[in-house]
């Protein structure tokens, strides 16, 4: 489904500050499978992100998605496939838009410049009717700026637009980290149910190691731009957090 080869991507180089972010890395994700990737800071976890969602460009190797090689797209050409979720609600949503116009402005990415979504009653109700699902009250709040809502509100509402439109990979860079404890688990149990509802191919970043082993079905750690481990669901059930912290312990 997903299949990086070998890819390589290095950041200044030639130069003193030359960093090897990602190093001869291949990885293949089965389609509607759930990975998470943990590693120490710098490991290089967000840049594989960005290759994948085309933010920055490989060096070397290849990134194919349904067997069509994706990496020389840019980012709002693979956005018809591809999702990405940030640590920083703000960065999923226009804050000074209604949570109603956010929704149109996803349902339309991926289409051509020139297009535009009428806001007919019919996508009013399929708003609404999509929001009632999370559970949160937040589908009387339609005509609200989206700039009003909570971190954890507008993190929530950003997964649901996620998949607006017919998206196969969704790559959580962090969702929760800057969400208090309650939050960080709502939302990570609406991406487990998107996830598993939309059958999407779904990459997980997170340094929480509770998170860590309780979502996912594959565990992979990066360490120096690397995959040094890679555990498949029976492997990773077998897993506790001491474990894990001390794949952390290199010293
Ligand atoms: N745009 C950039 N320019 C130069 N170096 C960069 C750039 N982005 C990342 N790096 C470097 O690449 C390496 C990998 O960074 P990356 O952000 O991918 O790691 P990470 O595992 O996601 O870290 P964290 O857990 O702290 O988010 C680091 O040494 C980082 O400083």
């Amino acid at each position: 489904m997903l299949d990086l080869q070998h890819i390589t991507k290095v950041y200044n180089a030639g130069k003193a500050t030359e960093v090897a972010a990602v190093w001869d890395v291949t990885l293949h994700l089965e389609p509607a499978s759930y990975t998470v990737l943990v590693g120490a800071n710098g490991s290089g976890k967000s840049t594989l992100l960005s290759l994948i969602a085309g933010n920055t460009y490989v060096d070397k190797g290849s990134i194919r998605l349904h067997n069509k090689e994706i990496q020389r797209l840019p980012d709002y050409r693979r956005s018809r496939w591809v999702a990405r979720v940030f640590q920083n609600p703000l960065l999923g949503t226009a804050a000074s838009l209604t949570v109603l116009d956010n929704f149109r402005m996803a349902s339309l990415r991926g289409s051509p410049k020139w297009m535009k979504l009428g806001m007919d009653r019919a996508f009013v109700q399929a708003v609404r009717d999509k929001i009632a699902t999370l559970g949160m009250g937040l589908e009387d709040k339609l005509a609200q700026p989206m700039g009003t809502l909570s971190g954890g509100q507008r993190q929530a509402l950003t997964l649901l637009m996620t998949v607006m439109t017919d998206v196969d990979v969704l790559l959580l860079d962090e969702p929760s980290a800057a969400l208090d404890p309650r939050s960080a688990r709502q939302v990570m149990e609406i991406a487990d149910r998107i996830i598993s509802e939309n059958k999407l191919t779904a990459l997980l970043v997170t340094h929480n190691i509770s998170e860590a082993l309780r979502y996912g079905t594959r565990l992979i750690q990066m360490e120096n731009g690397r995959i040094v481990r890679d555990y498949d669901q029976k492997a990773k059930s077998k897993l506790d957090q001491t474990e894990v912290i001390s794949w952390f312990d290199y010293y």
